[in-house]
């Protein structure tokens, strides 16, 4: 503890660390880039790894790139700005292929032939379409930002490269209003204060959604600064929708279910296109963040889905039904399942307005009604699955494998749990075919994975 260590960086750890081994341990170092021998200090010891703090590169790697962004080195949003472009991809497909050796224990070699090269950006900046800020208040002024990686600080910055040029305006005339009307960030050592979270959304029109957490009270002069936003707009940019999400903090911090939300100005909201159809996106639904990639992501799973006119498909996990209304056009009939009910209703809303009939939607959590589903008289022959991080889970796969449709399209944002799921599945009599990682997240160390699996004859 307290060393100074000099190292050399044998790889990036998942979270997008430096790796090196040092007296048998294997040292963490947030900064530093394989192949760079640097001098560290031991910060953290326990019993089989340690984390260690870059205090100067001696030998860095033809690979380190300077950092756009001024706080990369304090944010939590970005982890990988310091690694060229390329070498980021090259790091994802590791990230993917290591999780498939290590967790899933699938062959290497087969490993080597599934995982395709990651599916790269063309302009990796300014790609997100929806930014969530934390709000606090610091010595009386209104600060909302990503936060501080491992803390719930958010770092104060005028600008974001991973976000649309227009938010630093438009962020900077909220925080003003906010200020001036003396609407306040939440501060958590006081519990007081109104705002806790700053959502911003848009789409390819330009038109905004803004969405303010807070906690069950009235946000005083809400609706007023919601029409002088709307008049404020950035260049090219139309204010469409301002709501206030009301949540009750349980003890300890838990978040209680019983949110409300109040339309501030214009639309409960916001409508945006994917690939020739129109998608209804309420306030608490989820929609892909990237969608230049998001169109790739689709098609690609689309692909691998290979759905035919006679196919019955289960889009599980399926959000506002963005996948289950493009799988809809190819299919016969398509059954979306989705624990936010608000995203469901957009669903069904988003069947009527792009006239697809055949599809049918469900509220509830995929481990629930899953079994329910698959043991009904309907019979999927394509199951489209794309889960939160926690993946599937063992009462998900279990049930699939009940009714043993002939394809199943994965898509997941973690490697960790995919492998996880995918052991059970190819277990249970399914062959892998292949696995396309894509770059939703340029300069983060995230990465989605589509895979293709069928049933073995
Ligand atoms: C990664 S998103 C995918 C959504 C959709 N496929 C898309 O591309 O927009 C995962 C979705 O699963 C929902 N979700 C999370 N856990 C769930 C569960 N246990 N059961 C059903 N839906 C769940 C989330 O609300 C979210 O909409």
């Amino acid at each position: 503890m307290g060393d100074p260590v000099t190292l050399q960086v044998e790889r990036l750890g998942y979270r997008g660390e430096g790796v090196a081994r040092y007296r048998g341990f294997t040292i963490f170092v947030e900064g530093a880039l394989p192949g760079e021998t640097v001098e560290a200090q031991i910060t953290q010891v326990k019993r089989s790894f340690a984390i260690a703090e870059l205090r100067a590169i001696v030998h860095p790697t033809s690979e380190r790139v300077v950092p756009l962004c001024p706080v990369f080195d304090v944010c939590g949003g970005c982890q990988l700005q310091h690694l060229s472009y390329a070498a980021q991809l090259q790091f994802k497909r590791q990230v993917v292929k290591d999780a498939l050796v290590r967790i899933g224990k699938f062959a290497a070699e087969d490993v080597q032939r599934w995982v395709q090269p990651v599916i790269g950006q063309e302009e990796p900046w300014r790609y997100r379409n929806k930014v969530s800020l934390t709000a606090t208040a610091r010595a009386g002024r209104f600060v909302a930002g990503f936060v501080e990686e491992g803390t719930h600080e958010p770092v104060e910055s005028t600008t974001c490269l991973i976000r649309p040029h227009a938010y630093d305006e438009l962020l900077q005339i909220i925080i003003t209003q906010f200020e001036q009307h003396g609407v306040r960030a939440y501060d958590e050592q006081s519990q007081s204060g109104d705002v806790r979270q700053l959502i911003v959304r848009s789409n390819h029109k330009h038109e905004v959604m803004i969405v303010i957490l807070t906690g069950m009270h009235e946000l005083v002069h809400g609706r007023e600064l919601a029409a002088a936003w709307a008049k404020q707009m950035p260049q090219g940019y139309r204010l469409v929708s301002v709501i206030q999400q009301k949540r009750n903090d349980g003890k300890n911090g838990v978040r209680k279910r019983d949110a409300s939300e109040e339309v501030l100005y214009g639309d409960a909201s916001i409508q945006e296109q994917i690939d020739g159809l129109t998608f209804r996106i309420s306030a608490s639904a989820f929609l892909q963040v990237n969608p230049i990639q998001t169109r790739i992501l689709y098609e690609k799973a689309l692909n691998a889905a290979a759905i035919s006119s006679q196919d019955v498909v289960f889009d599980f996990y399926c959000g506002v039904g963005t996948l289950s209304l493009l799988a809809g056009r190819q299919a016969k009939a398509v059954y979306g399942v989705e624990s936010v009910s608000a995203a469901v209703e957009d669903a069904k809303f988003n069947a009527r307005q792009n006239g697809l009939t055949n599809a049918h939607f469900y509220a509830g959590f995929v481990e629930q009604v899953a079994p329910q589903l698959l043991s009904s008289e309907v019979h999927p022959n394509v199951i489209l699955l794309d889960p939160p991080r926690a993946g599937c889970g063992p009462e998900v796969i279990t049930a699939l494998l009940q009714a043993s449709p002939q394809r199943i399209v994965y898509i997941s944002c973690n490697p960790a749990t995919l492998a996880r799921d995918l052991r059970q599945l190819v277990d249970g009599g399914y062959a892998l075919q292949s696995v396309e990682p894509i770059d939703m997240f340029p300069q983060t160390a995230h990465v989605e994975v589509i895979s293709s699996i069928v049933l073995k004859k």
